[in-house]
């Protein structure tokens, strides 16, 4: 077996070096001023230690990734009746796809494309305050990051409100069907904020480890969610976390993912890590094009993936 160490410096140069580098998000302004040729990767292990390589101090957007501790929160607020208003199918549409909202009722496939995530944030929004939100699910970042100097971009979040117009459509829309409660700007602004949320590598490999051993971040000991939930949102991780890109991403790299348009993709090795990697370029469905390779090559070269398949192999 190799050194994690090595394998993880190894894929940081070969990352630093590669001269495709994908496409910066553009559509959220902020986004696409973001330097494309930077990479990190963090690898959080279960005995709280961190293998990094690349840029691990610099903070980005963590956009969609987001989705995963929302979902965990709303979980923890609803239980099961989440699944009344949202379900847990991959559309095969791309992330802010509208197409099939009027036939399923507005009832969206899964909590991971756009509007399931905007019908999650309306369910942790009821009985609160937006900014009481807000700083719920910066606090719950915080706290399974062991780290406070986790933050909200207001810069990022002010260019989206902006620009914002389909996630408006997809909001208003969901009303329409009563599968949103709270006013729509209302939500939108909490989901606007909660994708701004900026952190390190670090900081983000951190806050999934719980997902990585049973609903308990080894590094504080604190039980975050129960054994069967974490187990449950690995596998809408792996089969939603990447929009129609979810079925290439298993193919390839072979673990729960979830990734945003910022370039981060959070990656779950169960019983063994919590992983993050981050490169702002994207691919065509909207997932970090780096950091998929990256995870390609840590799978391959640790024997990680979930399907099985010894390490060092060749893919
Ligand atoms: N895939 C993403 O990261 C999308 C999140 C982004 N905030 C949006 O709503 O469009």
């Amino acid at each position: 077996m190799p050194q994690l160490s090595d394998v993880v410096a190894e894929i940081a140069a070969e990352m630093a070096a590669r001269p495709d580098r994908g496409q910066v998000a553009t559509y959220i302004p902020e986004l696409g001023r973001v330097d494309p040729n930077q990479f990190a990767i963090a690898v959080a292990l279960a005995d709280g230690s961190v293998v990094e390589g690349g840029d691990c101090e610099t903070f980005f957007s963590i956009q969609s990734v987001s989705k995963v501790f929302t979902l965990t929160l709303a979980l923890g607020l609803a239980g099961d009746r989440l699944w009344n208003r949202v379900g847990r199918e991959p559309s095969g549409s791309r992330f802010n796809s509208i197409v099939q909202l009027e036939q399923e009722r507005g009832i969206p496939r899964n909590p991971f494309i756009n509007a399931g995530a905007i019908a999650v944030t309306d369910m942790i929004l009821s009985g609160h305050q937006p900014r009481e939100a807000l700083g719920e699910i910066l606090r719950f970042l915080q706290f399974l990051s062991n780290d406070d100097s986790v933050f909200i971009d207001k810069a990022v979040a002010a260019s989206e409100e902006r620009t914002g117009y389909n996630n408006r459509a997809l909001a208003n829309f969901m009303k329409g069907f009563g599968v949103v409660d709270n006013p729509v700007e209302f939500v939108l602004g909490v989901y606007f904020h909660h994708c701004a949320i900026a952190m390190t590598a670090r900081q983000l490999a951190r806050s999934g480890s719980f997902l990585a051993h049973q609903g308990r971040n080894p590094a504080t000991g604190h039980s975050v969610v129960t054994a069967e939930r974490a187990r449950r949102i690995n596998a809408v991780m792996l089969t939603c976390g990447h929009y129609d890109g979810s079925g290439e991403f298993a193919y390839r790299v072979g673990l729960p993912g979830k990734s945003g348009v910022g370039g981060a993709i959070l990656a779950i090795v169960p019983g063994k890590a919590s992983v993050a990697v981050w490169a702002p370029g994207l691919d065509a469905a909207g997932n970090s094009h780096l950091g998929r390779i990256a995870l390609e090559r840590l799978t391959a070269r640790m024997g990680w993936s979930i399907f099985g398949g010894s390490a060092a192999e060749t893919s």
